[in-house]
Formats: C-alpha cells, structure tokens, sequence
C-alpha cells in the first residue's frame, strides 16, 4: 500500500472565476506554507540553541538580500508603466535608501545581536547550498516564467503576517539573546506584507481570467511554497540532524 504524506487539498473545483482561484490559492496556503515546517516549531517553541537560530538567521540573510534583486527583475518584465510604479516601493522596503533604513539593514542587527560577523554574513559563504539553489530558483522563476506567474509567485506573502506574529511572540518569549529592537524586521513586515500580498491577490484575480492562467498562478504559489520549504528542510537537516555541508557556517557548539 502506498503512502501519501502531502496535505490532502479538497477535491479540485474547476478554476472558473476569481473567487475559485482565490479559494484554491488559500487552500495551498494552508496546506503547504512553512508555518507547517517542524524547523519553524522548533525556532518559535525556543527549542533551538543560539548557534541553530544563527545558523537560520545566516542563511536567511540570503533570501532576505535577494528579494530586492528578485523584485528589480520583476519589474523588468512589465512595459506597463504603472504596474512597476506599484511594484517600485518594494526595492526601498528592502534596500532602504540614503536616508532610511530598510529591511536588509534591520536584518543585520538580527545577525548582529546573535554575535554573527556582518563582513561574514554579506558575503553568504557559510549559507548551505540548498538555501543558495532555492533562493536563485526564485530569481530566475520571475526571470523565465510570464508575468502574471513572477507577480503570483509572492502570494506566500498572504500567509506571512500570522507567522511573522508566531515569531516575534515565540522569539521574545523563549531567547534571552532576542528582544523588541531585534525583532524590527518583523514588525515592519506586519505593515508592508498585507499591502504587497493585496496588491498581488488583487492583479491575478483581474488577469488570470481563463483556467489556464489560473492553474498557472496556483502553480507560481505552489513552487514559491518549495522554495520557502526546502530552505527550512536543508536548515533541519544540517543543523538539527547534523549534517553540515563541507563549507558551511558550523555553530560553536557543534565544532
Ligand atoms: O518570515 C517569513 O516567513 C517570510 C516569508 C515570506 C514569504 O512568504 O515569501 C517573505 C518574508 N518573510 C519577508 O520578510 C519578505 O520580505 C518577503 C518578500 C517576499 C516575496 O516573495 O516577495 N516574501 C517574503
């Protein structure tokens, strides 16, 4: 007898209007966003150690400095001026500007309060390999794939603000090396990842108007949920199981 361990997604309904797809998007949400993933039980229940929440936040650090990137080659794929004016804000989000801090800065004062080197991790040579392939994978699925697919693939960030919420509160609550200040990041995300998430539910909804189109966002949401899963899967087995690729950061403990 053969075994299916994936989450049951309720029998298919035919994607014949916004309303469908949007219902079936929620339900892959709900079936394969990370919040599932034991490592993020394991961060947020404060049954890590220091060096398994430094070896998160480095190779974090990955994916957090090339969503900027990812977001500058989603813009490049629209002629249509007023969708890259939309898209525009998500660059200074990120990078911040001359004047203001944005989300990569407020990342480094998450690695810098847990003791990692800021020289060492801007230079991303201790992240895992896998964090490496799933996160270029995302760059270059924007790159290759249409459109409507590269703006469908960040609906993920419909489902983040609860686990954002999760973490703040299991963080502060568990680590003595955490605390408000350190959390910035994710504070500022409960604001920007609602209007961002919105603004994406909104565009495939109006442009996905035919079940092929909305197979293929659905398809955009299930392969940005793989790239979100197999960075927490390579973090589990290398950190947790203690297979630590040769290269690869090594915490203190484990050395
Ligand atoms: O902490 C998280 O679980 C989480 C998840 C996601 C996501 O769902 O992709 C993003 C973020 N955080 C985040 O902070 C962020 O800036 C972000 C941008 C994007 C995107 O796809 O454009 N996802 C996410």
């Amino acid at each position: 007898m053969s075994l299916d361990l994936t989450p049951m997604l309720s029998p298919a309904r035919p994607l014949d209007s916004a309303d469908a797809l949007e219902d079936r998007l929620r339900e892959i949400g709900a079936a394969r966003y990370h919040d599932r993933h034991p490592f993020h039980h394991l961060l947020h229940g404060g049954q890590l150690t220091k060096g398994q929440v430094q070896a998160w936040a480095l190779n974090r650090y990955y994916y957090q400095c090339s969503i900027p990137v990812k977001d500058a080659v989603v813009i490049s794929r629209f002629r249509d001026r007023a969708t890259r004016i939309e898209w525009r804000h998500r660059l200074e989000d990120h990078d911040g500007s001359e004047t203001t801090e944005g989300g990569i800065e407020r990342w480094l004062i998450l690695t810098d309060a847990l003791g990692l080197d800021r020289g060492y991790v801007e230079k991303t040579e201790g992240i895992l390999p896998a964090t490496r392939f799933a996160v270029d994978a995302y760059v270059h699925f924007v790159r290759d794939q249409t459109p409507l697919e590269a703006i469908a693939s960040c609906l993920t960030e419909l489902f983040a603000p609860n686990i954002h919420r999760e973490r703040i509160a299991g963080m502060l609550a568990h680590y003595d090396f955490v605390n408000p200040g350190v959390m910035a990041y994710f504070q500022r995300r409960l604001t920007q990842a609602p209007r961002d998430a919105d603004y994406a539910l909104r565009y495939v909804r109006a442009h996905a108007t035919t079940p092929e189109t909305r197979e293929a966002v659905c398809n955009a949401l299930i392969f940005k949920t793989q790239v979100l899963w197999t960075q927490l899967d390579a973090l589990h087995h290398a950190y947790v199981l203690g297979h630590i690729p040769p290269g690869a950061f090594v915490p203190e403990e484990m050395r």
